[in-house]
């Protein structure tokens, strides 16, 4: 089994569950009874990974508080500290780590190697400000990562004039040639495999020239709320964004401000926690639940009731609860059919949930998931069907038959979202181990303790 740094430091990789074998993974504990437990999760990956990128191109020192610290945050600050900026780590108010004060380069330079893990966050913002420094910059990643598609961030930066080097065509690795300057102007990309394409030109935008007019030529955009996260952090930092039509973005060229703020709890990776109510029975409660948010996982207060489950909100608490049971004594989960393009990094979770209904699911719009850590497609039917489940892939889909399972090997394929589902597969049913729980560190090193937390 494959252990992180990024484990928790309270997690025994090996376990108190007497159990798990040390080389077959982590044995998923099984919920003994209803779930009734209230947690916190720590900060949004997503807008830590914006806010950083922002602060470094910032015209003066920013505060994140509450940052999120993991695998994928950890590799955006090295990126970044690589090109020049500089960071001081402070302690912070909450529960999940320091504070983090992030001091922009004077003149970013490059002549350094990037590693983008698997952080697609990594791979996608960092380029454009490699750009903005002066010298070659290389990046690369894990065996998987060069699997994962960059031909919009390669093609966008090209057609604002940047030299770059991709002997494999639109992969990693690849040299970025940076002159110090980007002149900006018009680009049209196909984001359809990915929107990070358009957030990561977006996220340098201001310091172009000419600012950007991007324009998506694609036929499908999938993660919309991402690229409005995006929208909201350049626009609380002072720059002018505009979304003249679907599909087109404006950015005016303009300093961006050094501004202190503070990081939301990252909602998607509550979506576990919220699952395992439905699943297990009981209640799940999330503190921190931000009014107004970007955040894709906020879409779980609507969705989960779909299949379901009651959500109560009250005040900054998010609590849901799992349905009555049915009237056979089962769990009394229905099945969705649902159109999850905009809500891709919730479908894993939300397999598992589908997998313990009465009746089918249907989740569309969903093709790109492909692209994901790992194909998330092909894992999903892969894993479940090993246990006995009936999961069909469709062109830009899944079908959920729910069927008996049985415990069995569940690989999580490096990726945190799969590793997740399959703990709450293994809620439901006895024997369920996860090959790389330790991979869940890319985003929530805290899992495992969370997790047992929850089952307390
Ligand atoms: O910009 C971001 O922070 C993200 C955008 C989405 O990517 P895709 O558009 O590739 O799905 C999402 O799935 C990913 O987890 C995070
Ligand atoms: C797709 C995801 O990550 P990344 O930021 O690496 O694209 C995810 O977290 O579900």
């Amino acid at each position: 089994m494959q252990i992180s740094k990024y484990s928790a430091p309270e997690f025994d990789p090996y376990g108190d569950n007497r159990q798990t074998e040390p080389d077959a993974g982590w044995r998923a504990p099984v919920a003994e009874g209803p779930i009734d437990s209230v947690l916190a999760v720590p900060g949004s990956k997503s807008l830590t990974n914006r806010e950083l990128v922002l602060a470094a191109l910032a015209d003066g020192p920013s505060t994140l508080h509450a940052p999120l610290w993991s695998r994928d945050s950890e590799l955006m600050i090295d990126a970044l500290r690589a090109l020049g900026t500089r960071f001081e780590r402070m302690p912070g108010q909450g529960g999940f780590g320091d504070d983090l004060r992030v001091l922009p380069a004077d003149e970013l330079l490059g002549s350094t190697t990037i590693d983008c893990g698997l952080a697609g966050t990594v791979m996608r913002f960092v380029p454009p400000v490699a750009a903005l420094a002066l010298g070659p910059t290389t990046f690369d990643g894990d065996e998987a990562a060069r699997r994962r598609p960059m031909g919009g961030s390669i093609e966008g930066l090209r057609a604002l004039g940047v030299d770059l080097d991709d002997n494999r065509r639109g992969a990693l690795p690849f040299t970025v040639h940076g002159t110090g300057r980007i002149e900006g102007g018009l680009v049209e990309l196909d984001a359809s495999a990915s929107s990070q394409f358009v957030s990561g030109l977006l996220l340098s935008a201001a310091r172009f020239e000419r600012g950007i007019d991007l324009r998506h030529t694609g036929e499908r955009l999938p993660s919309l709320p991402h690229i409005e996260m995006t929208v909201e952090t350049l626009r609380r930092r002072g720059i002018e964004v505009s979304s003249p039509e679907v599909g087109r973005w404006v950015v005016a060229p303009g300093p961006i401000r050094a501004i202190d703020v503070h990081v939301e709890p990252d909602l998607s990776n509550a979506a576990p926690f919220l699952v395992a109510a439905v699943v297990a029975g009981g209640r799940v409660t999330i503190t921190g639940w931000p009014e107004r948010t970007t955040q894709v996982g906020a879409q779980l207060e609507h969705l989960l009731p779909r299949f379901g489950a009651r959500v109560e909100r009250v005040e900054d608490r998010l609590t849901v609860h799992a349905p009555d049971p049915g009237a056979d004594g089962g769990r009394g989960i229905r099945g969705a059919d649902l159109d999850l393009s905009e809500a891709g990094e919730l479908v894993p979770n939300l397999v598992a949930l589908a997998a313990f209904a009465d009746g089918p699911s249907t989740f569309t719009g969903i093709g790109h998931i492909r692209h994901h850590e790992t194909d998330r497609l092909a894992a999903l039917v892969a894993e479940l069907t090993g246990l006995g489940g009936d999961v069909r892939e469709l062109e830009d889909g899944l079908q959920i038959t729910p069927a008996p399972l049985h415990g069995g090997g569940w690989r999580a394929y490096a990726d945190h979202r799969m590793a997740t589902t399959g703990a709450i597969v293994g809620l439901a049913v006895d024997g369920v181990v996860v090959d790389d729980i330790a991979c869940t560190g890319k985003t929530l090193p805290q899992f495992t303790a969370l997790w047992e937390q929850m089952l307390a």
